[in-house]
């Protein structure tokens, strides 16, 4: 199958309302430097930011986060959130493919309506190896590690990726692999590869200088 993300670093620019950088200007920019860096790919939040990621020029996963007091699922929870992100120029959406409780479309209803109603491709993000093989049959365009450590099953979660999850994965499945979530440093990004995956997604360690600081100062800066 084509797809449309090439092997390679994304970068994930994302920076909630609390977040200094918060907004599409900061995020803009961000995307900028990591395409200048090598990036192939961009991870954004919001159709504001993924306009504003669009101008580095290369493939966006748009996600709409949506958070709720109910339902623990708020990655791309629904069908309208998926259509707004589209609409400003996402052609790779991300979505919650877990089974937990969501207010909206089951996932299997979203991966079908996201490719032949808005005709992007789907980049699910799961939790487990059952999850991503589901997934992958509903006819997800990426399997994504992105929520290993982050839902009940999987928790609690452990500061390195899930690199066992990413080798099981892609060693059984025909659509890309991605590894998301935790790889903090080149040398997991480069162990994620090593373990199978088609593309490796980096968030905090790029595009968050509030939490790198937190990092440094952690690491025994006194005071
Ligand atoms: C679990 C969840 O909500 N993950 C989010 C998904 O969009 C982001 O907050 C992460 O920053 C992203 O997955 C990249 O991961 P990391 O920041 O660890 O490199």
């Amino acid at each position: 199958m084509i797809t449309t993300l090439p092997r390679g670093l994304i970068v994930s620019c994302q920076a909630r309302a609390d977040n200094p950088l918060h907004g599409p200007s900061f995020m803009g920019a961000m995307a900028l430097a990591a395409r200048d860096g090598g990036a192939v790919g961009v991870r954004a939040n919001g159709p504001a930011d993924v306009r504003a990621v669009k101008a580095a020029g290369l493939p966006v996963i748009g996600i709409q986060k949506v958070f709720s007091e109910t339902h623990p699922v708020y990655i791309t929870p629904d069908f309208a959130a998926a259509a707004s992100i589209v609409e400003a120029g996402a052609g790779i959406v991300a979505l919650d493919c877990t089974p937990r409780a969501r207010n909206g479309e089951a996932p299997q209803i979203l991966i079908r309506r996201i490719r032949e109603e808005l005709g992007a491709e789907v980049f699910a993000d799961i939790s487990t190896f059952e999850e991503g093989l589901a997934a992958a049959d509903w006819g997800a365009t990426y399997v994504a590690t992105t929520l290993s450590g982050y839902t009940e099953e999987t928790e609690p979660k452990p500061d390195h990726p899930d690199l066992a999850l990413v080798e099981r994965l892609a060693a059984r499945l025909s659509v890309p692999v991605v590894a998301e979530g935790r790889y903090n440093s080149p040398d997991w990004v480069r162990q994620g590869f090593a373990a199978g995956a088609h593309a490796v997604v980096v968030g905090t360690m790029i595009t968050n200088p509030r939490e790198i600081t937190r990092a440094f100062v952690r690491s025994g800066v006194p005071g």
